[in-house]
């Protein structure tokens, strides 16, 4: 593509003629390659453009900078100048990949917290209209039940774009992004407009260092998604949804359990059944709707009525939303796996005490016949993680199975020993079985009816790393493993 084509919608200003054929779009002097253009940007540890002398080093054919330049620019590198070279990467990549939206229904959620739940079950509900979906996140870019991992929750715009046109072309027809407030900020988003844009909650978090100086920034930002999308919806309950939306022009479906919401929900209750972890809700105005959802606690009704929320906007099936909810969940997170027998058995990430802490206190609200943790600690890290892991299972689970998680460099047996330690500070029962493998056959041998079994500590992964080694190991399948071997 011609230079002056790349930059369509951009407002620049030409410091250099010359309309050269564009190859590629850079943004780290690192990758320059010859015959491609070199946005200079300013960063939070460096400037772009001290690197536009070594980016033309590489072969640049143009720069789109915003300062001006104190090198004399060589001969045939078209130089362009623009007040925001963010901006202007978001709207070159969107030019560069044939704005892809254009191709996709597109959501995108922002919030403090639930933001890739909701995510994973708008996702699921498109799924199950027979609609394929595509997500950016926290987990990286999936669709086509690939994975592909990324920097950041909101990537750079290019890689936004880029990831949206390779959906596009392998046929995925609904996209959806969690928007961090940060993304927005660095216009990571520029450009497009969403089919709808959901507000999911607003605490404090990403506050300081090279993130928002302050709540009314992180509010400012969240909310500069309600300026482009043409559907809005926002969480009610929530008191900063007013502020957060304020920009947008037009009717916001509200959600929440409050009377004057438009999407209400009402009669929740926590749902344990067969193995079934999860909560049930009835919606009534927008929809009448009695979803079960497949992943606990009261908060994810909230992350539902989002979800549900967001696909009203489009023409899916009261039917999809129902299985998409039943069964959507973020993988490694609270992930319950199927098992024989009366019991509920889940994987979590949680690999910290205050994630445990949140998870178990989740689980325990479902008064479980015994709730029960099986959990280790990475090896070569702080051993205090290790003294609070041990302390908060021991407090919350009547149950802990001690086991190996990344040992690293360290000896299992020691890193076991100091979990021991901090949990000895509770009167919590306890049993320690070194190999995960092994622990996880003795938890589900040892399981009686309706007990909850924790995993925690590797959720997604799929590895286990050894003395510098990642061995190949996923939960999922040591319990199918342990299935048939046991002939359970
Ligand atoms: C503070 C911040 O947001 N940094 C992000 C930003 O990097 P930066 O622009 O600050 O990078 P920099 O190192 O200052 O460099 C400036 C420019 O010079 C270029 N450069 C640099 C060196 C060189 O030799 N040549 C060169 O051209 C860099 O490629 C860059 O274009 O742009 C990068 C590419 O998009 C991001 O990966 C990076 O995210 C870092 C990893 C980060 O930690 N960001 C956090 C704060 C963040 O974005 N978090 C949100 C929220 C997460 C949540 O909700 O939990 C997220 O969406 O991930
Ligand atoms: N709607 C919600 N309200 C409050 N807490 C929630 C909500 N949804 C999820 N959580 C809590 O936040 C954790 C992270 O959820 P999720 O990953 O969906 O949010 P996120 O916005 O993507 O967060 P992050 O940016 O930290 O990854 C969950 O494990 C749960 O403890």
């Amino acid at each position: 593509m011609k230079l002056y084509d790349l930059l369509r919608d951009v407002e620049y200003t030409v410091v250099r003629e010359g309309n050269p054929e564009i190859s590629d779009i850079i943004y780290d002097s690192r990758k320059v390659s010859p015959g491609t253009v070199f946005a200079a940007l300013k960063g939070a540890a460096a400037d772009g453009h001290k690197y536009a002398c070594s980016a033309i080093d590489k072969g640049a054919a143009a720069l789109v900078i915003s300062d001006d330049l104190d090198f004399d620019i060589p001969d045939g590198v078209a130089v362009v100048k623009t007040d925001d070279t963010r901006l202007a990467l978001a709207l070159m990549s969107r030019a560069f990949f044939n704005y892809p939206e254009r191709e996709l229904k597109t959501v995108a959620i922002t919030g403090t917290k639930g933001k890739t739940t909701t995510a994973a079950m708008i996702a699921e509900i498109f799924e199950q209209a027979g609609i394929k979906a595509g997500t950016i996140g926290t987990l990286g870019i999936v669709y086509g039940g690939n994975t592909y991992k990324t920097d950041n929750t909101t990537p750079e715009s290019y890689e936004i774009q880029k990831a949206m046109r390779n959906m596009a072309d392998a046929g995925v027809k609904a996209f959806v992004i969690e928007a961090s407030s940060i993304g927005l900020k660095a216009s990571r988003l520029a450009g497009m407009t969403f089919d709808a844009a959901v507000f999911t909650n607003f605490s404090n978090d990403h506050i300081g260092g090279v993130e928002h100086k302050d709540m009314a920034e992180y509010l400012y930002c969240k909310s500069l998604l309600f300026r482009q999308c043409r559907n809005a919806a926002a969480n009610i309950d929530d008191p900063a949804w007013e502020k957060i939306t304020a920009d947008f022009k037009g009717d916001i479906l509200t959600y929440g359990f409050s009377e004057g919401a438009k999407l209400r929900a009402k009669n929740d209750r926590l749902l344990s059944d067969n193995g079934f972890i999860g909560v049930h809700f009835e919606t009534e105005g927008l929809k009448n709707l009695s979803p079960d959802v497949g992943v606990p606690g009261k908060f994810n009704a909230y992350n539902a009525l989002a979800a549900i929320s967001a696909v009203s906007f489009f023409d899916i099936p009261d039917k999809a939303i129902l299985d998409g909810l039943k069964i959507a969940h973020v993988k490694g997170r609270v992930e319950p796996v199927k098992v024989p027998g009366n019991y509920s058995l889940l994987i979590d990430y949680a690999h910290n005490a205050l994630s445990m802490e949140n998870v178990l206190t989740t689980l325990r609200q479902y008064k479980p016949n015994r709730l029960i943790t099986m959990f280790g600690a990475g090896g070569n890290r702080p051993k205090v993680r290790r003294y609070e892991m041990g302390e908060t299972s021991g407090r919350l689970s009547d149950l802990s199975v001690i086991t190996e998680d990344n040992s690293r460099f360290e000896d299992v047996m020691d890193i076991i020993a100091d979990i021991k330690t901090g949990l000895h500070k509770t009167d919590g029962k306890y049993v320690v079985v070194p190999k995960r493998k092994e622990a996880i056959r003795y938890c589900m041998l040892n399981a009686q009816d309706g007990d909850i079994i924790v995993l925690a500590g590797k959720g997604h992964e799929d590895y286990q790393e050894i003395k510098g080694v990642k061995y190949h190991m996923d939960e999922r399948e040591l319990i199918a493993e342990i299935i048939e071997e046991e002939g359970l």
